[in-house]
């Protein structure tokens, strides 16, 4: 006898076929939350999120200290879970991965390199057997693996550290192996936090020159999370997070050239006004806002409006 799904199941399907369809992204938030909660306190790290990541991108996350970047590393990393909200990275939701999905998936579709070069490497292994290192857990023929780990250190320009320990290597040369540690496996989406965070000007510029050529020649769409201008300056799109939302969007050209900064408007026409902004036109608790012809206007509790703007409803602010 057929077996029909629970009304449970129904729901979801039901709710899945009303939400409209973001799935254009090789990596897709919309409306994450994560919250931690302790004995004591709750922690709201972050706060309905919404993201979207083409595949071939190599973009910045930048943002406050505290303001929920790790935080979304860890999730599109799989190694944590959020709260509530959908997350989806190549197809796989990541709200749904059973344990053994979670290994593949952790082995196969993400790479990562993190701030910290002791958690990159294996400190008893050499350059080469590091990056060997993921391929073995895939079942790669041994031969292969050598080979393949030989041409990664090339791409990333430490061919000559083959044969090195880690202690042997400088934090730039540990960060660049760390990136083809990273990208053993090819992985779709690579994702590094802060990895140019503890070096000089000049080793932090190779790391990022080893990000772009996954990104370029190993076809990895890559997220760096970054304080370091060098590397937010250069991509073609930085985007801000603010108070666990993403909040200003800033596209580039071509090599850095002619940033426009944008602020972000989620599908349900939220945005975040820019600090500066509510300070400097002393925004606050509800603002008025205006439609003008080609654009809106958002004018401080109790001024009135410019006579030629149409008035409109007045709006809670600081949603
Ligand atoms: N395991 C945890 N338990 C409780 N709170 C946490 C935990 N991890 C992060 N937080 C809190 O969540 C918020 C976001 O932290 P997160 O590390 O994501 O920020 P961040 O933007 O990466 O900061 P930074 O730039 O300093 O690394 C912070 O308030 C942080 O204290």
């Amino acid at each position: 006898m057929r077996q029909l799904p629970d009304l449970r199941k129904l729901e979801e399907r039901a709710r899945d076929a009303q939400r409209p369809h973001l799935d254009d992204g090789l990596v897709v938030c919309d409306n994450l939350v994560r919250v931690y909660r302790t004995d004591e306190v709750e922690v709201q790290a972050l706060q309905g999120l919404d993201l979207v990541v083409e595949e071939g991108e190599c973009m910045a996350l930048v943002g406050a200290s505290g303001s929920g970047k790790s935080t979304l590393l860890s999730i599109l990393s799989g190694l944590d879970l959020p709260t509530a909200g959908r997350a989806r990275v190549a197809g796989h939701d990541l709200l749904a991965l059973k344990r053994r999905e979670r290994i593949g998936y952790r082995r196969h579709t993400v790479g990562f390199v993190w701030q910290q070069t002791g958690r990159n490497l294996l400190p008893y292994l050499t350059a080469l057997e590091n990056v060997a290192l993921p391929m073995k857990y895939v079942r790669v023929p041994r031969r292969e693996r050598a080979a393949r780990a030989a041409e990664l250190l090339d791409v990333v320009g430490v061919a000559h550290c083959r044969d090195r320990r880690p202690a042997e290597l400088s934090g730039g040369e540990q960060q660049r192996v760390a990136v083809a540690v990273a990208t053993a496996n090819a992985p779709r989406v690579l994702l590094a936090d802060e990895p140019t965070g503890e070096l000089d000007t000049a080793s932090g510029e190779e790391v990022f020159a080893a990000l772009r050529r996954a990104n370029e020649e190993l076809g990895a769409t890559v997220l760096v999370v970054t304080h370091d201008p060098l590397v937010s300056e250069q991509v073609r799109r930085t985007v801000r997070i603010r108070d666990g939302r993403t909040s200003t969007e800033t596209l580039r050209g071509p090599g850095g050239t002619g940033a426009e900064e944008y602020t972000v408007l989620d599908r349900a026409g939220r945005l975040q006004l820019p600090q500066d902004y509510v300070d400097r036109y002393g925004l606050r608790d509800r603002v008025r806002l205006t439609a003008e012809h080609d654009h809106v206007g958002v004018w401080p509790n109790g001024k009135p409006p410019s006579p030629d703007s149409e008035p409109s409803t007045e709006t809670e602010g600081d949603r």
